[in-house]
């Protein structure tokens, strides 16, 4: 526009390295590099452009979609893209579709379920996209509870094949993406059923469609199950319905690395845990958390910039007015956000870590580190995606009106993260899943044997149960070990305080559901321990980089110190600390505030997010926002003319009556 760089000031103010920062940001030099590089190219490219999305109908958003994934693969071909540049050329196109299920879950399904002849076979066609997948799991009348699926896998000994039937409307597949008019083939899951026994619920590869002419194939009845929350938004995606009318698959179509059926239709178990049939749903989850951080900086960089360019109040003598970053309620608002953003970075990180750690170990056949797997991913996919969902929703109103504008890029950021709550576990469903794992934690610690893992801070259950934190002046709230205390022993006390109220009851059980509100709340305090501990170890790594560290540390006491502010009834009912030190905690917090200021922008800037990633004028890098949300306004279709459609049916004849109205 005018070139100027609106923010150059605060972008002077920074007190640290912003590039070094970026790396930190990124993971690695490489990962930058890629990132940078793929980031550019897309949004260089017109193929890409997103801007129109809000203002398209169901049929013109859907087939622009299909334009552009069908673009984006015409583009990984001719660049030649390797696998890690692909996934960030699909992730920077920025726009839920088919491509995100066949890459993100049918082909793990088929790398974690399958025997290696079944990945021979399939994984060709799938990594060149000559056949599309989906995740066909959730049925109509059942999704949280995976074993009262009814769809049904019967085995025909006669013909060596599986008849697959959905018996009732319930057992309709409905909600998996890319199977309303995209995909050719689908992991479907359905009760495995040999002579007459029912085996539960196991994954099996069944054709949709025609791969000649994409009619679905005889017994099948699919479509698109309809809009969605939020204009463009996720109906982008073609979220499915579908039905079997004895559909049969050759038996080599069941995903048979965890359980087979052989040829005389007898059902075997490997040795390996019937868990592993939900291990797609560990892998995902692991990737959800990352991409929380991904979707809360995205929301942060916008609410941060524009916090900085918008004025209200405060002029003196004629100056200009005061920008709304300045004022602490919105600090209070936005730093622990932009602090929650680093913050899932580095436990992402850690996840994808310990995903890889466990991958390894299951092919050595050590299924140790499952339950401890599933529990973290389960309850990180939790806390995340809420804190970020919600922190969206915060920043879109620190954005004061224009951040209702869809030209603020928040409405449909917002409408596109929601259901990453409820998709691939409802949230509360999973912390129960944790607080499960934190009961059998408990219950075990007297029989001698050791919490590991991320429950290890267990094994000094005495300590924690007794211990008053040392705090006595706000600077003591800066070091790791208070707060690492302080949260810990809160967490331990919740579950320990759960695992005792759960005597009570004769039925477990019966416990358990009457207690459920109390375990979910046991359970988020452990994951946010989580959370905490991992930014405290990322610091204990090389940093390289001017300031970087002092700024991260600064992001890790507020993320801690405003968690332990917003639970600190926890923190105080379980005695874990005073009231005075609670204060002091706020005191500090105020100050970290302050700390953060002037290196608010250049934060938000080692997202390195580009202009068209970002989509939102009130993000843009250079902060000339008004000129841009003018001219936005009248670039909008209602102002193509200056007098609207509908004028002479619907406003003349109004105004005529009230005319002959006012005569009388
Ligand atoms: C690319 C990204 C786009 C994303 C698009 C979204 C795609 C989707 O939404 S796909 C559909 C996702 N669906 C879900 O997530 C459904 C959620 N429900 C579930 O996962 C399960 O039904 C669940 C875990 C709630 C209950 O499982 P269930 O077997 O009935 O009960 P439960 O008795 O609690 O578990 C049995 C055992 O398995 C363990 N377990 C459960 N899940 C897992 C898992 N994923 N991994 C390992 N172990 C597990 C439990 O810990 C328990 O162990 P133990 O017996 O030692 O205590
Ligand atoms: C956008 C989107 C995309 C999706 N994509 C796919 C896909 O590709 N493939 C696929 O198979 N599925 C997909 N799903 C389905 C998704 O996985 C399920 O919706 C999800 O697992 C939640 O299940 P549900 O809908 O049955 O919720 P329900 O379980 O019916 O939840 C309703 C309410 O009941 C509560 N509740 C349920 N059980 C309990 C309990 N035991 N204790 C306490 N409270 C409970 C929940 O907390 C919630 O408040 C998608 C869903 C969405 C929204």
């Amino acid at each position: 526009m005018d070139g100027i760089d609106h923010l150059a000031d605060e972008r002077n103010k920074a007190q640290f390295d912003v590039d070094a920062m970026k790396i930190v940001w990124a993971g690695s030099r490489h990962a930058f590099e890629v990132s940078d590089r793929i980031s550019k190219l897309v949004a260089a490219d017109p193929g890409f452009r997103k801007d129109n999305r809000p203002m398209l109908g169901r049929n013109e958003l859907f087939k622009n979609t299909l334009r552009k994934a069908a673009y984006a693969w015409k583009r990984i071909i001719e660049l030649h893209l390797s696998e890690e540049e692909a996934a960030k050329l699909r992730f920077y196109v920025d726009e839920p579709a088919y491509t995100d299920l066949h890459w993100g879950m049918f082909v793990p399904a088929i790398k974690g379920q399958g025997t290696e002849e079944q990945q021979q076979k399939w994984l060709p066609l799938a990594y060149k996209m000559q056949i599309i997948g989906c995740y066909g799991q959730t049925e109509l009348g059942h999704g949280s509870n995976v074993q009262g699926l009814e769809t049904t896998a019967t085995f025909d000994p006669q013909t060596d094949e599986f008849v697959i039937h959905s018996p009732t409307l319930t057992s309709s597949k409905w909600w998996p993406g890319g199977l309303g008019k995209v995909s050719t083939h689908g992991v479907i899951y359905a009760r495995l059923i040999t002579d007459g026994r029912d085996h539960g619920v196991h994954g099996f590869i069944v054709q949709l469609r025609s791969l000649e002419d994409h009619s679905p194939l005889p017994g099948i009845t699919v479509g698109d199950i309809g809009m969605k929350f939020g204009n463009g938004a996720y109906n982008t995606m073609d979220n499915g319905v579908l039905r079997f009318d004895h559909v049969r698959i050759p038996r080599d179509q069941m995903l048979m690395r965890v359980s087979q059926v052989t040829r005389e239709g007898k059902y075997m178990q490997s040795d390996v845990p019937r868990q592993l049939v939900y291990g797609t749903m560990v892998y995902v989850r692991q990737t959800i958390v990352a991409d929380a951080s991904c979707a809360l900086s995205r929301a942060v960089c916008i609410a941060t910039r524009y916090s900085a360019v918008r004025r209200q109040f405060g002029s003196q003598d004629g100056g200009p007015e005061s920008q709304v970053i300045d004022y602490k309620t919105q600090q209070n608002r936005l730093f622990p956000l932009l602090a929650s953003a680093y913050a899932f970075r580095f436990v992402g990180e850690w996840l994808k870590w310990l995903y890889t750690d466990v991958t390894q170990r299951l092919q050595t056949n050590d299924f140790s580190t499952l339950p401890e797997a599933h529990a973290c991913t389960a309850g990180l996919k939790s806390v995340t995606t809420t804190a970020t969902a919600d922190g969206i929703e915060e920043c879109r109103k620190l954005c004061g009106g224009h951040g209702y504008l869809c030209t603020s890029g928040l409405p449909e950021l917002f409408a596109v993260y929601v259901p990453a709550c409820t998709y691939e576990g409802d949230n509360i469903v999973l912390l129960l899943q944790v607080a499960r794992f934190l009961m059998k934690t408990v219950s075990q610690l007297g029989s001698g044997k050791k919490p590991v893992g991320t429950t290890s801070y267990m094994g000094q259950i005495e300590h924690l149960m007794q211990c008053r934190s040392n705090v006595q002046r706000a600077e003591d709230w800066l070091k790791p070990s208070a707060i690492l205390e302080a949260f810990e022993s809160r967490a331990a006390r919740m579950s320990v305080a759960c695992a005792q109220n759960l005597t009570k009851f004769t039925n477990p059980e019966e416990g358990f559901a009457e207690l459920s509100a109390d375990l979910v709340e046991a359970a988020v305090a452990h994951c946010q321990l989580i959370i905490v501990s991992k930014f405290i170890e990322k610091l204990l790594q090389d940093i390289p980089g001017k300031g970087v560290r002092e700024q991260l540390e600064a992001l890790c006491n507020i993320y801690a110190l405003f968690l332990l502010h917003k639970h600190q009834g926890d923190f105080l009912s379980t005695g874990c600390i005073t009231a005075k030190q609670a204060s002091l905690a706020n005191d500090q917090l105020r100050s970290l505030y302050s700390q953060v200021r002037p290196n608010a922008i250049a934060l938000v800037d080692a997202f390195n997010y580009t202009d068209h990633f970002l989509g939102s004028i009130l993000g843009c890098y250079d902060g000339n926002v008004y000129p841009k949300l003018y001219e936005a306004a009248w670039k909008d279709p209602l102002n193509d003319s200056v007098v609207p459609e509908g004028y002479h049916e619907y406003i003349r004849p109004l105004l005529k009556q009230n005319l002959r109205t006012a005569r009388l």
